[in-house]
């Protein structure tokens, strides 16, 4: 018995497209994005892999991107649970930021250790900052002791996990093909958990947009083969360089 899980990057956003650290801050995708997402769809159809439960974060380019590709597949249909535990991490106070000039102001070791390192956050966000969503209503729920003003990619991994154990594995127990449709440092903090990635190595791994990543997991939910299959590789590829560049990009 294997399970199958779909992971998938929103297409481009808005802000993606300006080169601006993104982070929790709530924008859609563009219109590239959105066809990505209609590709995302056709990909998932033509290889007869067709979602039965979808997971989303509570960010309208994750959702956007999921609803656009299930109504391609014609599964728009299916059960659906949100999370904040699946948003992208939060930039902290680089939110809003243009990536190049950041790498310009502070240089490249200190901008790739903010973008790229497992365990070093960019400074805090102020609570009433523009970019801020201390007071967003759809994460009064979270704790205040917990609702994050900056996070690394190890701090998503502590809140990311415990909604794959509780809410993810079961639907994968139960048989169920699982969409999980969410960001670039939420799904590299998945990938990191599942194909056991070092806190070093995890800084090169990049996950491009729009494009699914289908894994088969064996009984102990690993990898099947490990890193998994893009649907489509050449695509993922062209894109994968394009967000490891990003800083560089105008
Ligand atoms: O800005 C962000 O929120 C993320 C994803 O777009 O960027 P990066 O790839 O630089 O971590």
């Amino acid at each position: 018995m294997t399970y199958k899980l779909i992971l998938l990057r929103h297409g481009e956003s808005e802000w993606n497209q300006k080169n601006l650290f993104t982070g929790w801050v709530d924008v859609d995708v563009n219109e590239k994005g959105a066809a990505e997402a209609v590709r995302a769809g056709e990909l998932l159809k033509e290889q007869g892999l067709l979602p039965e439960k979808l997971h989303t974060s509570l960010l309208r380019r994750a959702i956007h991107t999921a609803y656009t590709a299930l109504d391609v597949a014609d599964r728009h249909w299916i059960p659906v649970e949100r999370s904040w535990r699946l948003n992208e991490r939060h930039y902290g106070a680089l939110q809003g930021l243009n990536k190049s000039e950041t790498l310009e102001k502070y240089g490249e070791k200190q901008f790739m250790e903010w973008r790229r390192s497992y365990d070093v956050p960019p400074p805090p966000l102020d609570k009433d900052a523009e970019f801020s969503q201390w007071n967003d209503p759809r994460y009064a729920d979270i704790p205040e002791d917990e609702r994050p003003q900056t996070e690394c990619l190890a701090d998503v991994v502590v809140r990311m996990l415990p909604y794959w154990e509780s809410n993810i594995k079961p639907d994968l127990a139960a048989g169920k093909t699982v969409l999980v449709t969410a960001h670039g440092n939420s799904l590299r903090a998945l990938v990191k958990h599942l194909d056991e990635i070092s806190d070093a190595d995890i800084a090169g791994l990049n996950i491009p947009t729009g494009i699914p990543l289908f894994y088969e997991l064996d009984e102990n939910f690993k990898p099947v083969t490990k890193g998994g299959r893009y649907l489509d590789p050449e695509a993922a590829k062209a894109s994968i360089e394009a967000v490891k560049n990003q800083g560089k990009k105008k």
